[in-house]
């Protein structure tokens, strides 16, 4: 994602090419760029700790977390005031996640993929897919949707957490 910071007019979270978007890109990167700007590099390691503002890697992984379990304990059926809420949830998340390039994919993505909210497992199945999106864009492993209840609600039946 890095060179693509360019706002379009509906971000609405401003980003300065004199001030590096640092949700935007990995911790690496960021540490490139602070010392290409003279300023004090922080210590590997540091986005991993959860004393230190986040990366695109932090980020991505804590909002998938939510993202999924928020899913995974979606009503079975939802009343259309809930399908209502959850389908503006996913309006405002798409305009307001704090990496603008990320969230500009996301809203194109969105065009052609409307949010299942009739069911908790249509929209498990829904961010699953949106998240196998993401992955193909970095070109990283898809995940197998089959399994979207073991991985986020009931845990893998050998007990182990990845
Ligand atoms: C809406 C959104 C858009 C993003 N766009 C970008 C972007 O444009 N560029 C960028 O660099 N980063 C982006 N990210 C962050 C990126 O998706 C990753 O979170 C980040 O790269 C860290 O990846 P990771 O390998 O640690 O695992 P993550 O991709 O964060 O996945 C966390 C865990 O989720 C599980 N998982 C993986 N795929 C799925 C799936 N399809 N369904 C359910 N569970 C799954 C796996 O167990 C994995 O360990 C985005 C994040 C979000 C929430």
């Amino acid at each position: 994602m890095e060179g693509r910071h360019a706002p379009a007019d509906t971000d609405p979270i401003p980003t300065s090419p004199a001030k590096p978007c640092r949700t935007c890109v990995d911790f690496r990167s960021w540490m490139k760029s602070q010392r290409t700007r003279g300023e004090e590099a922080a210590r590997p390691g540091d986005a991993a700790k959860y004393g230190c503002p986040a990366d695109s890697l932090a980020l991505g992984r804590g909002t998938w977390r939510l993202l999924h379990t928020m899913a995974a304990y979606y009503p079975d059926q939802p009343s259309s005031q809930q399908q209502q809420d959850m389908r503006s949830f996913i309006t405002l998340f798409s305009k307001f996640y704090p990496c603008p390039p990320c969230a500009e994919d996301f809203r194109e993505w969105l065009k052609t993929n409307t949010p299942k909210v009739d069911s908790r497992s249509g929209l498990s199945q829904w961010f699953c897919e949106a998240h196998n999106e993401v992955n193909k864009k970095l070109q990283k492993p898809l995940f197998d949707c089959k399994r979207i209840n073991e991985r986020w609600l009931d845990g893998w039946a050998d007990g182990s957490c990845d």
